[in-house]
């Protein structure tokens, strides 16, 4: 099992606080979304906007799905990743629950697209993330809403590894977090 005390001291160096226009530092340096060590990664680069988060993309020849038009994994995939900066913002590690993409027209290879996301509401341990991928001319290409609920480190430290490494094979019979995971941050707003 991974050290948990290594993956709090990970998530100290990133939680900030991160003053408005600062870039995001990646989930993790393998992250698909962000990472920068990943070669099969869309290499995020996340700023705070405000009280929301917000990248510019190119989608390439690795996230094609129709000839020149970019697989809706790939745009999920994004969507996901950008909305997975907003525990930067809330103070807590948080996982996806239940991701949604509305695919309004096809999203393009080689087209720099903007995407931006912001929490719409906090429950409890949830928080509820809406985000959009629009083209430069401001049309609004794919949305999506998504439900994250804070989890402690001890999640990663029982699902996985934070970097290098190979993750935890899982339990047969902990498939699960059992009970309600403990947050580590506190809430910022
Ligand atoms: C060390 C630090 C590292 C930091 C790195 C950060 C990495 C981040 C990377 C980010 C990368 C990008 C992001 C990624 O790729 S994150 C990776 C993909 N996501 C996951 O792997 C998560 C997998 N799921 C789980 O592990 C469990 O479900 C967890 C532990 C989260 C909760 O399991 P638990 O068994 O405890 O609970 P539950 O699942 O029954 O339910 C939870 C709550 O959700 C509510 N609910 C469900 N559906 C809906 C719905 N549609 N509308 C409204 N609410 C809904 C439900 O009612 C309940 O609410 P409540 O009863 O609490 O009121």
């Amino acid at each position: 099992m991974a050290d948990v005390e290594a993956m709090l001291a990970h998530w100290a160096e990133r939680a900030g606080p991160h003053p408005d226009g600062a870039m995001l530092p990646p989930h993790h340096e393998q992250c698909l979304g962000c990472g920068p060590d990943n070669a099969h990664g869309h290499h995020l680069q996340v700023n705070r906007r405000g009280d929301g988060v917000a990248a510019d993309h190119v989608f390439d020849d690795r996230h094609v799905g129709a000839p020149g038009v970019v697989h809706g994994g790939a745009v999920a995939t994004v969507l996901d990743d950008l909305s997975g900066f907003l525990l930067y913002l809330v103070g807590t590690p948080a996982v996806t629950r239940q991701l949604t993409v509305d695919y309004l027209s096809p999203v393009l290879v080689g087209v720099t697209y903007r995407m931006e996301a912001r929490v719409t509401s906090r429950e409890d341990r949830k928080f509820f993330v809406a985000a959009t991928l629009s083209d430069l001319d401001g049309c609004t290409v794919a949305t999506s809403t998504a439900v994250f609920v804070t989890v402690g480190v001890e999640h990663f430290a029982r699902h996985g590894a934070v970097s290098g490494g190979s993750p935890t094979p899982p339990v047969a019979d902990d498939h699960r977090d059992s009970g309600r995971e403990g947050a580590v941050g506190q809430q910022r707003g």
